[in-house]
């Protein structure tokens, strides 16, 4: 079977229709460049900085490698050689894949510790390595035994993967005794990761004591000051405050900061046990803000796991490079995704069964997540204004590209839904090989049967919630706001951005109200998402638009000024030069 070689490719050395070294034809380049995408779809890896490098197993003789974060283009280089040869390190075709080391006891029913770490982050798109520290005989009536690892081997095992695989960040589950907990305190010490997430387990969901009150002490001495977050449910949080009865919002607050004053640098108070509430509410704390994470209750009976399954996630988030807060909300969305796909699972006849990691959980976990600097410069196209200057939806979005647009929406409005999907398809192409995200305006089921990376939705499209519940956690969603309630709520629903104006007057969206650059600021100024500007913006006034300064601005979205011209390429690269100039 031939080998098939890619390396990676720095946009400047090529171009869509370049001819590349051992293909004939731009055909056979992008046949190829498919398949690699594909390939690159099969396997979990990460879109980030590049790392140290380890192997990534592949179908026989078929290598790949993805990072659209540095390299926009993939570079495949087809070989006459039938013999597979071993990666090394110095290979070009190998890539580092974010991995989550997790420190947990084994679950034989497979919901909970070891195999729910590992099906979580599999399900996120990350490579996980295990440190087993008991071995419990459990499933869904119960805990019927637990063997504690000893000490040593559980100190061997971290040594093994520690010096070796050197993973992105380490979660922790069951910790037995205080001597594993040392034992990881000290071999944290010896080999540093970027992230250590502690689920601080203490009782299992049937009742089961996992980790016995004597090990309180290590966890808030040693390993809590280490930890970036620490996730209680409200039993532990109130166990490691010396048995505070935790009732309220209000008392999970104080629990979040009382935990934080231990010594991590964020806390998250699971409050799924709370009594008095309907939603399920969670309370994030960084050290300066609280933040609530509130969700509609799933009425199932499969809830083993959610635990360990949220740190996993948090973790595996983390190591794709993402920040605590959107790696808490990611998580978040999986974990309710993965409850709402669990609700009628039928597995084994006692109270509790497991939570649904993988079955039926269909989501494109392997792209980049959304990055605010993506919206830097948002083209947005009007179907009015290409049929005007004779050029189809494709091209437009193929010239934007070129000219350095960062994400595309595609507003088109008058077209059929049956176009709307050929063209949507047809642009995710080109988007997918520059890297570029592709977002949907108003229409989800466009975006849906398109697989585009997202939507844009205003104030009497589909409110975000619903939208996020049908396009899962990995999709982009955008909304339209003109005030800071508006922005909040855009949080509260799961939204990635906001996009804020008419900030000028414009003639593409009609009976548009006008916010002016004061409107602009204090939505800007008030969202706790990232903010693109639009409405009547332009080479003329994009300066005076990124002057304010205002650090939520992440760009500006434009129609009329790329699209209602005669030449979108260089209209797009004249006002990224000077947006450029006006960020400087
Ligand atoms: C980035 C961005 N911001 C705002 C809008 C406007 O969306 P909406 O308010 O739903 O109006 P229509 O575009 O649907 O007319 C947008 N499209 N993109
Ligand atoms: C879609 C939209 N939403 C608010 S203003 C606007 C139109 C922006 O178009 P232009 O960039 O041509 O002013
Ligand atoms: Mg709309």
């Amino acid at each position: 079977m031939p080998k098939i070689k890619i390396r990676k490719m720095k946009s400047h050395e090529i171009r869509p229709n370049t001819r590349t070294r051992g293909l004939s034809t731009s055909k056979s380049f992008f046949r190829l460049s498919r398949m690699a995408y594909f390939c690159t779809q099969v396997l979990s890896t990460s879109f980030f900085t590049p790392k140290p490098q380890i192997p990534v197993l592949l179908n026989p003789g078929v290598a790949c490698i993805k990072s659209f974060h540095q390299y926009r283009f993939l570079h495949i280089k087809a070989m006459q050689d039938d013999k597979v040869s071993t990666p090394t390190p110095s290979d070009e075709c190998m890539v580092r894949v974010p991995h989550v080391l997790t420190v947990a006891g084994s679950d034989s029913g497979a919901g909970a510790g070891i195999q729910a770490d590992l099906k979580a982050c599999a399900a996120r798109g990350v490579y996980c390595s295990t440190v087993i520290t008991a071995v419990t005989a459990q499933n869904t009536v119960g805990v019927q035994g637990v063997n504690i690892v000893p000490e040593d081997f559980v100190a061997e095992q971290l040594r093994s993967v520690l010096s070796d695989m050197h993973p992105d960040v380490v979660k922790t589950g069951m910790l037995p005794s205080i001597g594993i907990v040392k034992t990881l305190c000290q071999s944290l010490k010896e080999f540093p990761v970027q992230a250590l997430v502690v689920d601080p387990v203490m009782v299992s969901t049937s009742g089961h004591t996992l980790a016995g009150p004597s090990i309180l002490d290590s966890f808030r001495e040693e390993l809590l000051p280490m930890a970036d977050i620490v996730t209680p449910n409200l039993k532990e949080a109130s166990a490691l405050l010396g048995g505070v009865p935790l009732e309220t919002i209000a008392d999970m607050r104080y629990a979040a900061k009382a935990i934080h004053d231990i010594g991590p640098r964020n806390v998250l108070v699971k409050g799924g046990d709370l009594p008095a509430s309907v939603d399920a509410v969670d309370v994030f704390y960084d050290g300066k803000d609280f933040y609530e994470f509130r969700s509609s209750r799933i009425m199932t009976p499969n809830t083993h796991g959610t635990g360990c399954t949220l740190a996993s996630s948090v973790a595996a988030e983390l190591a794709k490079g993402s920040q605590m807060l959107s790696a808490v909300k990611v998580a978040k969305h999986y974990i309710e995704a993965a409850l709402s796909y669990s609700k009628n699972i039928a597995i084994g006849g006692g109270r509790q069964g497991p939570v649904d990691h993988l079955l039926k959980l269909k989501s494109n976990v392997q792209r980049r997540s959304f990055d605010p600097c993506d919206l830097f410069l948002y083209a947005v196209t009007d179907s009015r204004m290409n049929k005007r200057w004779g050029r189809s939806i494709v091209d437009a979005v193929k010239a934007a590209i070129e000219g350095g647009a960062t994400i595309i929406q595609l507003r088109e409005k008058e077209v059929e839904t049956s176009d709307f999907l050929e063209a949507a398809k047809a642009c995710l192409k080109i988007c997918r090989v520059h890297g570029v995200p592709l977002l949907i305006n108003d229409r989800i089921d466009v975006a849906l049967a398109s697989d585009a990376d997202g939507v844009h939705i205003g104030q009497s499209d589909m409110p975000a919630h619903v939208a996020r519940a049908l396009l899962g956690p990995d999709k982009i969603i955008g909304v339209s706001c003109k005030t800071p309630e508006h922005a909040l709520q855009a949080w509260i629903d799961g939204a990635d951005y906001i996009g804020s104006g008419g900030v000028y007057p414009t003639n593409t969206k009609e009976n548009n109200k006008t916010i002016g650059l004061d409107g602009l600021k204090t939505v800007c100024l008030s969202s706790k998402l990232p903010v693109v500007a639009i409405g009547g913006i332009g080479i003329s006034n994009v300066q005076a638009v990124m002057g304010l300064g205002v650090p939520n601005l992440k760009g500006v979205a434009v129609v009329s000024a790329l699209f209602d011209r005669e030449c979108v390429l260089t209209e797009t690269r004249k006002l990224l030069e000077v947006l450029k100039e006006s960020t400087k």
